[in-house]
């Protein structure tokens, strides 16, 4: 069995598609202030927010972090004391307090970022790359007229980012030779937040309010909020869990996954499927794993009756270690695999949630 360490060398240093586009030899200079677009939920700011911070880290080792933060209410301010502490190097938070603000609808928010941009001319604006980001930064960025990033793993300089191409397969090194602000998305999962970060009490930045007297109604748009519905709250967000137990169409049903959801909640790990598993509805879409759902890297990753299609390992293969079981010996999962078991997942799930404890 090919091992993922083998095929990580193959993909990442010998692999020829290792692309540069530079699109122009003249580096841009810049002293970096970096605005981070936050998102907040019950008065914290998301783990995917954290590690936006994390990454702006990077380009800014003078503290000069800002992080906007945009909502209304009590959970708001709540929020907002969060992001103050959360990482050392944010050096002040922004509160955009509105009704406007109380959904995260990307015109008001793309109108927001303009107007704030106008006033602390940042030369560059993070966002994590997850639905928040994804919807809000382009809207922003073409209202400020630059070109953003996405999906950026690695800050190599200032104006130098690497990002994945082709579901994974190659790395692409760009040059961002526009005006600014450099705006990015970034993959949270590469730009991990230190766990003595998070046990720290680090240093209160201040906080002030936005100033929206110029902002004006006509920012709704043309979308309209209409809900919410979210995964179970009691189990871990996929995107951070620590362990993430996959099930693919080889569960053949939405009863059968059910052993996966079980044994989920025994090992306390967040559920993964696969987008065939979705598309035949065994679990609702959010918890697709790969290159048009969610990227995870957790500690531990496991999958039963996955085939390891491109796409599902694009969302996968950085996870730490991963578990593969699967009936087909040559089923490509085993080439990512830190340990496969060539098996019928109606005898080995069973066998695991007898012999798994409960969790206290
Ligand atoms: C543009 C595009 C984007 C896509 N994005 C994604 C994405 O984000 N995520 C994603 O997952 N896919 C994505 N796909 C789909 C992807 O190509 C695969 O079709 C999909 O990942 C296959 O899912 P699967 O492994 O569950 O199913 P299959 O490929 O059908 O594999 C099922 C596996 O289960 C095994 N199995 C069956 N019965 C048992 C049993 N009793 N015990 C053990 N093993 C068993 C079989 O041997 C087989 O290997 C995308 C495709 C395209 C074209």
């Amino acid at each position: 069995m090919a091992t993922r360490a083998m095929l990580r060398a193959f993909s990442k240093s010998t692999f020829p598609c290792r692309t540069s586009q530079h699109l122009s030899l003249a580096s841009v200079s810049r002293s970096a202030s970096t605005l981070v677009l936050a998102e907040h939920e019950a008065g914290s700011i998301r783990a995917p927010s954290v590690s936006a911070v994390v990454a702006a880290n990077v380009l800014c080792k003078d503290n000069s972090i800002s992080v906007l933060l945009a909502g209304s209410g009590p959970s708001l301010q709540e929020a907002a004391t969060h992001a103050a502490s959360c990482h050392p190097s944010v050096s002040q938070v922004l509160v955009a307090d509105s009704d406007q603000f109380t959904h995260p609808i990307a015109e008001p928010w793309a109108k927001l970022v303009h107007l704030v941009q106008q006033k602390g001319d940042y030369s560059h604006i993070i966002a994590p790359s997850g639905s928040f980001g994804k919807n809000i930064l382009p809207r922003a960025a073409a209202l400020l007229d630059v070109s953003p990033i996405t999906d950026v793993i690695e800050m190599a300089e200032s104006d130098l980012f690497v990002r994945p191409i082709y579901a994974g397969n190659a790395l692409c090194t760009v040059r961002y030779t526009g005006a600014n602000p450099c705006m990015l998305t970034i993959r949270s999962t590469s730009f991990p937040v230190p766990p003595t970060l998070a046990d720290s009490k680090s240093k209160e930045a201040p906080i002030s309010q936005v100033d929206l007297s110029t902002f004006g109604e006509d920012s709704i748009g043309n979308s309209r909020y209409i809900k919410q519905t979210s995964q179970d709250t009691e189990r871990p967000d996929l995107g951070n869990a620590r362990i993430v137990i996959t099930g693919g169409r080889g569960l053949k049903s939405a009863e059968n996954f059910k052993m996966i959801e079980k044994l989920a909640e025994k090992l306390g790990a967040a559920v993964g499927a696969t987008r065939a598993a979705v598309d035949a509805g065994f679990v609702p879409n959010e918890l697709q794993v790969g290159q048009t759902g969610k990227i995870v890297a957790p500690e531990l990753y496991m999958a039963f009756g996955v085939s390891g299609a491109i796409q599902h390992l694009a969302g996968m293969r950085d996870s730490k270690v991963i578990v593969a079981v699967n009936k087909d010996a040559d089923a490509p999962i085993f080439q990512v695999a830190d340990y496969g078991l060539v098996g019928d997942l109606f005898e080995v799930i069973p066998e695991l949630l007898e012999k798994v404890p409960e969790r206290k």
